[in-house]
């Protein structure tokens, strides 16, 4: 990169990650990428947030790699305005699902404040999760650049695009009619149309065509700069990336190492989703009758339910299934070579988390763009065996709707993954050249790494181009 490190401390650059695992994990790891470049970073989110990635900043500095300091700068959650419990400052804390819409609205109060911390630090750039849409009115007001997050890979922004745009063509019938946009879509659109580029947590030899039809379509810059996972391994402790893991590092590995290569299959559905008890019955069942070593993540909310698991299960899965309450060390357990199977409801960080790990994947998609990530994953990847859901469910329904898989379907699809064959090693073969393709885009001279350096470079013209433009105009107005 041509960059120098002076240029580089010039730039000040705030970041606005949403409060969800999903989406501020790999927020802080791009923010921490970033800052290894010598460019000073700053981070503005809740105090329960902070507290989530603070140990891994505090790591960073006390190691010899080219670490700015990272400022933390607290946005307080306005709980009772928006009437939630108190402390409820992460998407995954909430209690029901009927209360996300109380949650965008706390998330849509906190602009004041961020407007406040922008004015007084004067950053040359935002970078912000899409579902803060009110930063790119402070960006504007400011005259910075504001950068978009989305979370998810740009196949399926893409085609989230590509819908709304004909959709929308569907709905009015000249140029000239009036229509109605949902007030918050409406702020999206608004947002988008005032955003400079998109960072993104991809590689582009993983999906160049669609990272080239999404600058196309929407007419923007866009930085694949992943996978974040695979810069951050060395030095932060993985066991606590995103949330301290709920099971030791110790105990989990004796139990991997005992086991043959490829014979343990993974099973976790990220860090929001909701499961019916009867569906969560129908997946022990199924793994239970599958007959093969498994880890099983169940989210504490629901582990900590009287019945959630089959009677006797434990005892007699005994060994065989290692079942973890709570928060799993993911990209530890994905890594090790007994691991020969993702059963993963498509969040966009698994998936990649399962491709840079080489494991293939049994999709079973739960809500939103997770069905556009199963079709990447299985029909252009190749390399995913889907369990045959097809509706989408609103975040959560499946809490009112009941088991939608039975436990055959489970065991049939596991066996499909991990009994062997010819399909199945070919799909190991993809995957795994895929898994040296992202760490080729990490390493020295690799895409994500040349387009960290882009992105930089891109920020410090613009800063550039408006230091030029105003000792201009103040030799405009001197001359006059
Ligand atoms: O026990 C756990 C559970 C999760 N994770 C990590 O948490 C993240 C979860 O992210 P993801 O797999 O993307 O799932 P969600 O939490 O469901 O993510 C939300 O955000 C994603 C990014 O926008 C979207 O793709 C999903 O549809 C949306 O549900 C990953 O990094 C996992 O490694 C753990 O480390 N341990």
């Amino acid at each position: 990169m041509a960059l120098t490190q002076q240029a580089a401390a010039e730039l000040h650059i705030f970041f606005f990650p949403f409060m969800s695992p999903g989406h501020l994990i790999p927020m802080v790891d791009i923010a921490r990428l970033i800052a290894t470049h010598g460019i000073k970073v700053s981070i503005a989110t809740t105090p329960h947030n902070i507290s989530r990635f603070k140990s891994m900043l505090l790591r960073d500095n006390s190691s010899t790699a080219n670490y700015n300091h990272i400022n933390l700068y607290e946005l307080q959650f306005p709980f009772t305005a928006a009437n939630l419990p108190e402390n409820c400052e992460n998407l995954d804390c909430l209690p029901t699902r009927q209360l996300s819409y109380n949650f965008s609205k706390a998330t849509m109060m906190l602009q004041p404040q961020a407007d406040h911390l922008v004015r007084l630090h004067s950053p040359d750039a935002i970078v912000s999760d899409f579902n803060l849409p009110w930063t790119a009115q402070i960006a504007a007001k400011y005259g910075i650049p504001r950068l978009a997050f989305y979370g998810t890979c740009c196949f399926s922004i893409s085609i989230s695009v590509a819908m709304a745009i004909s959709s929308h063509a569907n709905t009015i019938s000249s140029d000239t009619e009036p229509f109605l946009v949902p007030e918050f879509f409406n702020k999206h659109v608004e947002a988008e149309s005032k955003t400079y580029g998109v960072v993104a947590n991809s590689f582009y030899e993983l999906e160049q065509e669609y990272v080239d039809y999404y600058e196309k379509i929407a007419g923007k810059k866009v930085w694949p700069v992943g996978p974040v996972s695979l810069f951050n391994t060395k030095t932060i402790d993985i066991t606590e990336r995103g949330n301290k893991a709920s099971i030791e590092k110790d105990k989990i590995l004796t139990w991997l190492d005992s086991r043959r290569p490829n014979d343990v299959l993974y099973v976790c559905f990220g860090s929001i989703s909701v499961f019916a008890k009867s569906q969560i019955l129908e997946i022990g069942l199924g793994l239970e009758a599958s007959k093969r070593p498994f880890i099983w993540v169940i989210r504490d909310n629901i582990a900590n339910q009287d019945g959630v698991l089959p009677d006797g299960f434990e005892e007699r899965v005994k060994n065989r299934g290692l079942i973890i309450k709570g928060w799993a060390p993911q990209v530890l357990i994905l890594n090790h070579s007994a691991v020969g199977g993702f059963m993963t409801h498509c969040g966009w960080n698994s998936v990649l988390e399962s491709v840079t790990a080489g494991v293939p994947l049994i999709t079973w998609p739960l809500f939103g763009e997770q069905f556009y990530n199963e079709n990447f994953v299985v029909n252009r990847l190749g390399i995913g065996v889907g369990i045959g859901v097809e509706t989408g469910l609103a975040w959560g329904e499946e809490e009112e709707i009941g088991a939608l898989v039975k436990w055959d379907r489970v065991v049939e699809t596991v066996n499909r993954l991990m009994g062997g064959g010819e399909a199945v090693e070919e799909m190991r073969e993809r995957v795994s050249q895929l898994g040296e393709l992202a760490r080729s885009a990490v390493a020295k001279g690799g895409s994500s790494v040349v387009n960290i350096g882009r992105l930089v470079e891109d920020l410090l013209s613009l800063k550039n181009e408006k230091l030029m433009n105003r000792q201009n105009i103040g030799a405009m107005r001197n001359h006059e």
